[in-house]
This record gives structure tokens, sequence and C-alpha cells, in this order.
């Protein structure tokens, strides 16, 4: 076979397009539509014939270039088509491709015989169609032509093969091929069935499976609903359970009507989750609901109008359930025709169904209990018995409440009336015991009440060792007064003279009305029976002022009698006896006076408050003077030192020694006075002596524990050195160890002060109390006094020997001197020296010296004998 050179399909293609004119005869719509649409695009006009006797019938006017034709179609068929194609006249030349299944190799043998120029077996590849349709518009005889040696020339896709067989060998390899074609088509076909098969086998599963899913999803779907409908049913169950639970208890607790519906509410909007619960109570014309109690969407209640008329607002939900004193459900709220008027504020809401329960008192309708929903149909049955139980738990609540308040009233007016003749009793009982206790003139305590208190007050004072002074009163004269002025004017004289006594006395005293014009006063905690004559002196005079009574100007004095225990009597009754004794005595010492039951006390007080006196007018005309006793220091033998001890020049008396006032003083506070006294005095003695050209020595001072404590002491100093102009160091204050221990933190910053002034500072009677050794040390003192008690017998006493050398020693290790005083022999000098004390004083070197011998002394007086030797 020879070789033919072939172009390429595309340029060949474009070069047969031009113009021609396809005319496709098919009756399967679907295999026309794609065979159009390929030719269409490949730029060929194409025509469409349906059946092939109408397609030859045409041929004159479609007038085509080319033929593609089905083979099986109804009617004439591809075959005869060809046929009578190349019967015609002018179109027997006019090129025909037969499109056929490649089923049946006898169709090639027909195609052949019926003078088809091409065959093309379906399926077919596009671009051997377009390759086939090209060839025949050029009128190839396709791409084998017989060559003149009667040999056939291919060329097939560019290459040329000459082929020198004979037609029958070719037909025959054309028929084999197209067997061995209809064989695998039919293979393929099969195998395609079976695909088909497989596929509507799978289809079909899966349609089954699809529909089997729908199912259980649908089935599922339903599960869920119904799960999660059981679930809130389960949920509204709880909720249920829970209201109901909160109710009971809050019928039990709840004992007023308003915490009762607020409660209820609360509990409903709370527990049960409504969106809204309220109780509406009747007004008192029974004609509107009135909001007593809400909780939750509270706001939908605002400006509500709910009454019980025809109007469209009295056949709401809680209108209808108050009408039928029962319960009324509305499940769909919006679209309900009897609650229209509020349809909007339902919306606004969220309200989609309500419930009501009328709330009945003892049968009695007085409102209802309104529960509002955000769903619809909220409302079934286990609701319905949810709100007729709460319901029937407030009408229930509500008629105890009644009753309870019916029986509290009851109980209560028993109460008022009880406890009136309680009252009443009481105060009788009181006004009993009163006048029992009391005087109702002076309402002060009476002769019953006294003799009581005096019985505790001597009990308490003879297990505390005190005193106890009982002080009877009689008015003088006061029965004239009585007689002419009448009794209410005594009565008011004698009310005056009782308050003039409680003024008079303290606290703790005891002022009673014995009856008449008697009165007593019981002092408990006396320290001494001066006391009791300062008390009375007070008393005197409180009572001996003017009284003005009615427009009378009325003077009445009294007359005093006193008697102490334990002197006077052991007993109250003794006591009173003497008391009155004594007072007897003082009227009959003619009136306006005080008598002790016994002389000599009467006699020591007496001297007292004479000496009170005489001090008084000491001070005013300056009576003291002061006597100096030298302090010779040991290792020298020299006089470092002279104490100022303080005398009375009395008028009458002449020397007086301090140890006779200076108590007395103190008592009465004239020692601050007298102490101030004494400071001028001694620094100005000083200052005088250092003017008369005496060396410089100390003048110590005696410090009163009461002057020790008055804050303007260090101000009074500063004055007094300052005027003097002696230097501070030269001048010593004495104060006593018991003194200092009193309030031993106050007396360390009074110390300090002083020190700091300057002045140089002793403790004295050192050894008579009770320093604490952590005191002593912080005590900023230069020197101890020991007491002269225990020098007395410091050469015969172990103890007191050991005392003073004990003193000596500590004295040394706190950094301080030791001053013996009351040294009055050699011996106890001697002893005094072999504990290396530092400085003495006593009547062995000089007794206290009035001013003008103590400068001869300082003078004269030479060295004792065993300071010389030391
Ligand atoms: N607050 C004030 N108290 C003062 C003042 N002046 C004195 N007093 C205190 O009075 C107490 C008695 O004093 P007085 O009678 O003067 O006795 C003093 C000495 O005379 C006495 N003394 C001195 N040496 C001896 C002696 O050898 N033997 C002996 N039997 N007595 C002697 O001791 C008194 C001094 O005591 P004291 O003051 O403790 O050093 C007396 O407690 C004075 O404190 C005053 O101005 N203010």
């Amino acid at each position: 076979m020879a070789t033919a050179s072939v172009q390429a399909p595309n340029q060949e293609r474009q070069r047969t397009v031009q113009g021609h004119t396809i005319l496709l005869v098919d009756d399967s719509p679907t295999q026309v539509k794609r065979l159009q649409h390929l030719l269409s695009a490949e730029g060929y006009r194409v025509l469409v014939s349906r059946d092939a006797g109408e397609a030859l019938a045409g041929m004159d006017v479609t007038q085509p270039d080319l033929v593609i034709s089905d083979v099986v179609m109804p009617g004439m068929d591809g075959f005869e088509l060809c046929r009578r194609i190349r019967d015609l006249k002018e179109a027997s030349q006019l090129p025909v491709i037969l499109l056929t299944h490649l089923n049946d190799p006898t169709h090639v043998l027909r195609s052949l015989e019926a003078g088809a120029n091409y065959f093309i077996s379906k399926p077919y590849h596009n671009g051997i169609l377009l390759s086939r349709v090209a060839a025949a518009l050029r009128r190839e005889g396709g791409c084998c032509v017989a060559a003149q040696d009667g040999t056939v020339s291919c060329n097939y896709y560019g290459n040329r093969y000459a082929i020198a067989a004979s037609k029958s060998q070719i037909i025959d390899l054309l028929l084999a091929t197209y067997e061995l074609a209809v064989e695998k088509n039919q293979e393929i076909s099969k195998t395609q069935d079976a695909l088909r098969r497989l596929n509507e086998e799978l289809e079909t599963r899966v349609a089954k499976r699809t529909a089997e899913l729908r199912n259980t999803i649908s089935e599922l779907r339903q599960e869920i609903a119904d799960r999660e409908s059981a679930e809130e049913c389960v949920r509204r169950l709880n909720r249920l359970h829970s209201v109901l639970s909160e109710t009971s208890k809050a019928v039990v607790h709840i004992k007023d009507r308003k915490s009762l519906f607020h409660d209820f509410c609360r509990i409903a909007v709370d527990h049960g989750c409504f969106k809204l619960a309220w109780v509406g109570l009747l007004d008192k014309a029974g004609t509107m609901v009135q909001v007593a109690a809400a909780r939750g969407s509270t706001a939908y209640l605002n400006g509500i109008t709910i009454t019980l008329d025809q109007e469209p607002t009295g056949s709401g939900p809680t209108a209808s359930a108050i009408k039928n004193g029962s319960f009324y459900i509305c499940n769909d709220f919006l679209n309900a025709a009897n609650t229209a008027p509020w349809h909007e504020r339902g919306r606004e809401y969220g309200i989609r169904a309500s419930a009501s329960i009328a709330l009945q008192q003892e049968g009695r309708v007085i409102g209802a209990l309104t529960l509002y929903a955000d769903k619809k149909n909220y409302f079934d049955r286990p609701q319905v018995e949810l709100l007729r139980q709460m319901g029937a738990d407030i009408s229930f609540a509500l008629g105890n409440m009644e009753r309870d308040d019916r029986r509290l009233a009851v109980e209560r007016a028993l109460l008022q009336e009880t406890s009136r003749r309680l009252q009443e009793r009481e105060q009788h009982a009181q006004k009993i015991e009163y006048l029992a206790h009391y005087d109702p003139v002076t309402k002060l305590p009476n002769r019953f009440s006294l003799m009581a208190r005096l019985a505790h007050s001597l009990e308490l004072a003879k297990r505390c060792s005190n005193r106890l002074a009982l002080i009877f009163i009689d008015l003088d004269r006061f029965k004239n007064i009585n007689d002419s002025l009448g009794h209410h004017v005594g009565d008011q004289l004698l009310f005056q003279v009782a308050g003039r006594l409680l003024e008079s006395i303290r606290s703790a005293d005891i002022v009673a009305r014995l009856g008449g014009d008697e009165f007593v006063v019981g002092l408990p905690l006396i320290r001494s029976n001066v006391s009791a004559a300062h008390a009375i002196g007070k008393i005197q005079h409180a009572l001996c002022q003017s009284y003005y009574v009615e427009g009378h100007e009325l003077s009445v004095t009294p007359s005093i009698g006193i008697s102490i225990f334990p002197d006077d009597g052991e007993t109250v009754q003794e006591l009173m006896k003497n008391a009155d004794l004594a007072m007897y005595h003082a009227k009959a010492g003619g009136r306006n006076n005080f008598q002790f039951f016994t002389q000599e006390m009467n006699q020591t007080v007496q001297e007292r408050l004479v000496l009170e006196g005489d001090l008084r007018v000491a001070i005013e005309r300056g009576e003291f003077l002061l006597h100096y006793q030298p302090q010779v220091e040991m290792s020298t033998g020299r006089v470092v030192g002279v104490e100022a001890l303080l005398r009375w020049q009395h008028p009458v008396h002449g020397l007086v020694a301090p140890d006779r006032f200076i108590p007395v003083a103190e008592e009465t506070g004239m020692i601050v006075a007298i102490g101030e006294l004494a400071l001028k005095a001694a620094c100005r003695q000083l200052a005088s002596w250092l003017a008369e050209g005496l060396p410089p020595i100390r003048v110590s001072v005696n410090l009163s524990a009461r002057q020790f404590r008055q804050d303007n002491l260090p101000a009074v100093l500063l004055d007094i050195l300052r005027e003097t102009g002696i230097g501070s160091h030269l001048l010593e204050l004495e104060i006593t160890e018991s003194s200092a221990m009193d309030n031993p933190a106050e007396a360390i910053l009074h110390l300090q002060g002083f020190r700091e002034m300057g002045v140089e500072l002793a403790i004295d009677d050192f050894g008579t109390g009770y320093s604490s050794l952590s005191y002593l040390k912080l005590f900023p003192v230069h020197r101890l006094k020991i007491d002269r008690s225990f020098v007395k017998d410091i050469d015969t006493d172990t103890d007191d020997a050991e005392i003073a050398a004990a003193t000596i020693a500590l004295a040394h290790t706190l950094g301080k001197e030791v001053v013996a005083e009351g040294v009055e022999t050699e011996a106890q000098c001697r002893f005094l020296q072999g504990q290396r004390c530092d400085i003495v004083q006593g009547y062995y070197f000089s007794r206290p010296l009035p001013p003008e011998e103590l400068v001869p002394y300082l003078r004269n007086t030479p060295v004792p004998s065993p300071l010389t030797r030391a």
C-alpha cells in the first residue's frame, strides 16, 4: 500500500466550512441536538429533518452539501435514504454519511451497498466525525483512493499507505475488524448494562437508605421533641413542687396578710418562673380590683383597670375568677376576646397565657391571685392544680389570720385590763412600800428605813475598821412656827430643811426624818471625829440661813448631838440613844450648838477646832518661824547644810512644835500656804547668811505630800529663787518616802522637773515606807535620809544596824548620798562612819537652832571628835 501525506485536520476543516450546508436526518432529538451543536460551532449551516422521506422530498429546495443520517428510523431507514439519493439525478453525487451503532456487521455491508460515502459508528469521536465531514465536503473518497495500478492509496492522518490487497481482502478485513469492534462494543454494552444495572441497584439502595434515614431523622426529631417536652414537663413539675413547698412554709410562718400576698407572688415568680404574679383585692364597694402585691413584670400592672361590671374590663381572667368564685384559665391571652383590653400591654410584656384563682376569706371572695406565663397553652392540668392549691393555701392562711386577729384582739383586751389592774396594784404597792420607807412630808427615808441603812453601814464599818458618826438634829423652836403659822407652813419648812441637809452631805451619807422636827444624819467613812465636826459645821451653816415659806421669812437653828462608832456604842440603838442624849445636852447648853456624846471627845474636837481657827489666824499674822539644824559631812566634819524646821510662835501657847499643827494643816489644806511661807523664809535666810559672808551651805526644806502634788509648786519655787537670788543647788527639797510612793510615776515626773531647775532632792524618813527598788532607782534624787527610828538603836539593835548598813550600801550603788538623822551619840556616829555614811544630823551635833544662834555655831563649834579622827 502507498503512503499518502495528510493535511492537519483543523486547517483542512477551515477550508471546507465556508458556505456549506449540512442536512441532518435523525428521529432522535438528543442526537440531533448534539450534532447540531458540534457542527454549528464549526461554522456549518445545519438543516435538520426528523424523517428520511421528508428529507428526500425537500432535497431540491434545501440543496445540502452533505447529508448525515441515522440508520434506524421509523419509516424510511438511512440505507434506503442513501439509495434514493443515489437515484436522484441532481444529487446522485451528494456525499452521505451514515451513523450506525456498532452492533451489527451487516450494517457495514448494507452501507456500502447503499452507496454511503462514510459510515461512522455510534458513539462517535467528535474529531473523527468532523474530519469525515470535511473529507466528504471536499468530495474526497475517504482516506483511500484507488490508484491506476489497481492498488489503493490510503492517507491516514498524514501517513500514506499503498495497499495492494484485493477488494475482497479489504472487505473481509473490514468485516473482521467490524466484527471485532462489534464484539468489543457488545462487551462494552454488556459492561455498560451491568454498570447501569449496578447503578440502578445502587440508586435504589441509596433511595431506600435515604428513605430509611429520612424516617430515622424524623423519628429522632420526634424523639427529641418528645424528650424536650418530657423535660419541660419535669421542669415544670419541679417548679410546681418548689412552689407548693414554699407556699406551705409561707402559710405556716407568715402572720399578716400583706406579707402573705407578697410572699406568694414572690414564690410564684422566683420558684414557679411565671412572668408576673399579682394579688388583686376587691375595693370596699366591691366593684374594682386593686393591686395588693405583685412580683415579676410588675410594670404590666401600671394604670391597669379591672372592674367587676359588664364593661370589657369586667370580663377578663381576674374578674371572671372573682365572679365565679373559682379559677379562670386563658391559654391564648393575645387572641382571646375577653382579654382584648390588655392585648397591647400583654404583647409588650411577652404575656401569652394567664390563670386566675379567686381568693376566699372565711367563705367570702376577697380578690384573686393571677399568674402570667410567656407561652401559649402553658396552663395544663398540673399548673391548674397548682393554682388551685395556691388559692386554697392563701384562703386557709387568711382564715387563720382572721381567727388569730379575733383571738388576739380578745387577748389584747384581756391583757390590757390585766396590766392596768397590775399597774394599779403595783402603784398601790409602791405607795405602801414608799410610805413604809419614806417620810411623805420631806421625801426623806423614815425611821424604819434609817435603821436598816444604819445597820448596813455599821456592819461595813465593823468589817473595815472604819468609824461611823451618827448626828441627831433637832430644830430649835420649830413648835412655835407650827403653832403660829400652821402645819402646812411647818411642813414646807421641814421640806426645805431636808433639801438643805441633802445638799450639805456626801452621796454615801444617810439623811432621814425621825418625825416632828427631828432629823438624823449618818456619816460612814469618816477619818476622824474632827471630820464629823467639819460635816456638822457645814450642816449648821446650811440650816441657819433664812427660809421663805408663803411670804414668811423664817429662821430656825439646829441643836445637834453626835455619837461615834466605835467609841460611843456598838449597836445602832446604842448609837441612836447616845446621839439623842448628846443632842439634849446641846439644847440644854443654849441651843444652836453641837455636843459629842463623851466629854473628852467634846474637848478634843473643840481643841482641834480651836487649833484650826488659830492656824488660820497664824497664817494671816505670820506667826511661823524656822529653826535650822546643821548637817555635817562625815568625811570632813564640815557643816554642809542645814534643815529648816518649822515652829509656830503661838501668842498664848508659846512655841508650838510642827508635830502638833502640821497634821491639822495637812488635813485642812492650810499646809500649802504654810509650806510656801517656810520655803520663802528659808531661802531668804540663806540669802541673808550669804550676804553676811557665811560660806555657802545647802538649806533643806520639808515638802508635805499635798504641797508636793501642787501643780504650781515649780512656778512658786522659781519665783522664790528669783526673788532671793540664791543658787538653786543650795536649796534641797525633802519629800517623804510615803508621798513619793503614793503615786511613783507622777512623783518621778515632779522630781524630774525640780531636778531640771537645779534644785537638790532628798527622800526623807527612808525605811519607814515601802519603797520599791525598781522605782527607787528611777527617782532622780541626790540623797536618801535614813529615818531617825533606825538610827536610835543602831549601835545596840542588829536589825536596825543591818537596815542602816543595807540602806547606805544600796544608796551608794544607786549613786546617791546618805544622810542619817537623829544621831544623838558618838557610838551611833562611829557606826555610821564605819558604814561610810555621807552626812549626819542630830542632837549629837546640834538641836535645831534659831537663825541668830546658827551663825555663832557655824563659826565657833569645833569638829566633833569622831569626825576629827576620821
Ligand atoms: N511639811 C513640813 N514639815 C515640817 C516642816 N518643819 C518640820 N516639819 C516636820 O515636822 C516634823 C517634826 O519636826 P521637828 O519637831 O522639828 O523635829 C525635827 C527635829 O527636831 C528632830 N530631830 C533632829 N535631831 C534629832 C535627834 O537627834 N533626836 C530627836 N529625838 N529628834 C531629832 O527630827 C525632826 C526632823 O525630822 P525630819 O524632817 O524627818 O528630818 C518632822 O517630821 C518634820 O519633817 C516644814 O517646814 N514643813
